[in-house]
């Protein structure tokens, strides 16, 4: 049985989203799970993830001058990805309680950028489209050094940047997805992330 997240972590993520929109953990997620996880992205073969795209629906098109890494998406029924699910499931549950967010779902993938790899500055929900609300970013980096770049920049609504992330294994960060524009820095190392976004339910929301 993984431990749960604590209330008291809940409550300083909460007044952290409350007061400032977004924050930066480390260590959140129990170890023997971020391991479990990076044991799978190291067996996994990579050359068979998707390249990624950008925009959503019809409108979803492949643009590597944009983003250029290579992502697989969790799934609910394999043991290793339900480790991490299971967590998101605690924190959806925990902010709900605490702010009344209406999160109703999770998706998320691995996200795999090779040398040379970067995401230009963007933002994960359009505003008002009411469908990713909040976004998580997880590293499985072990050995980051400085010099393989790769960092998560994080900037407030007027473009000034508000974080730098070195994407250190066991690394959370967790923000308002129309908020905060963002970018992933050009890395010179193979860099691990686990993106995911907290969803609300068009049906309940009446779209
Ligand atoms: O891997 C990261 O640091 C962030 C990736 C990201 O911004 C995204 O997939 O939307
Ligand atoms: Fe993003």
């Amino acid at each position: 049985m993984i431990s749960p997240l604590s209330e008291a972590l809940l409550d300083v993520i909460a007044d952290a989203l409350v007061d400032k929109g977004y924050v930066i953990l480390s260590d959140i997620i129990p170890q023997e799970i971020s391991l479990t996880l990076l044991g799978k992205m190291r067996a996994a073969q990579i050359w068979e993830f998707e390249q990624a795209a950008i925009g959503r629906g019809i409108e979803q098109q492949i643009n590597t001058d944009i983003r250029a890494d290579k992502i697989s998406w969790l799934e609910n029924d394999d043991a290793i990805d339900s480790g991490y699910l299971n967590l998101m499931e605690q924190l959806r549950e925990g902010l709900n309680l605490r702010l009344f967010m209406g999160l109703f779902d999770y998706e998320s993938h691995y996200a795999v950028y090779e040398t040379g790899a970067f995401y230009r500055k963007h933002v994960d929900a359009l505003k008002g489209s009411q469908n990713r609300i909040l976004s998580t970013v997880f590293f499985l980096n072990p050995h980051w050094q400085p010099d393989h770049g790769g960092e998560l920049v994080i900037y407030d609504e007027d473009d000034s940047q508000l974080d730098t992330v070195p994407p250190r294994m066991g690394t959370m960060a967790i923000f308002l997805s129309e908020r905060f524009p963002h970018e992933v820095r050009e890395t010179f190392a193979t860099r691990i992330s686990i993106a995911g976004w907290f969803r609300v339910s068009h049906a309940i929301h009446g779209f």
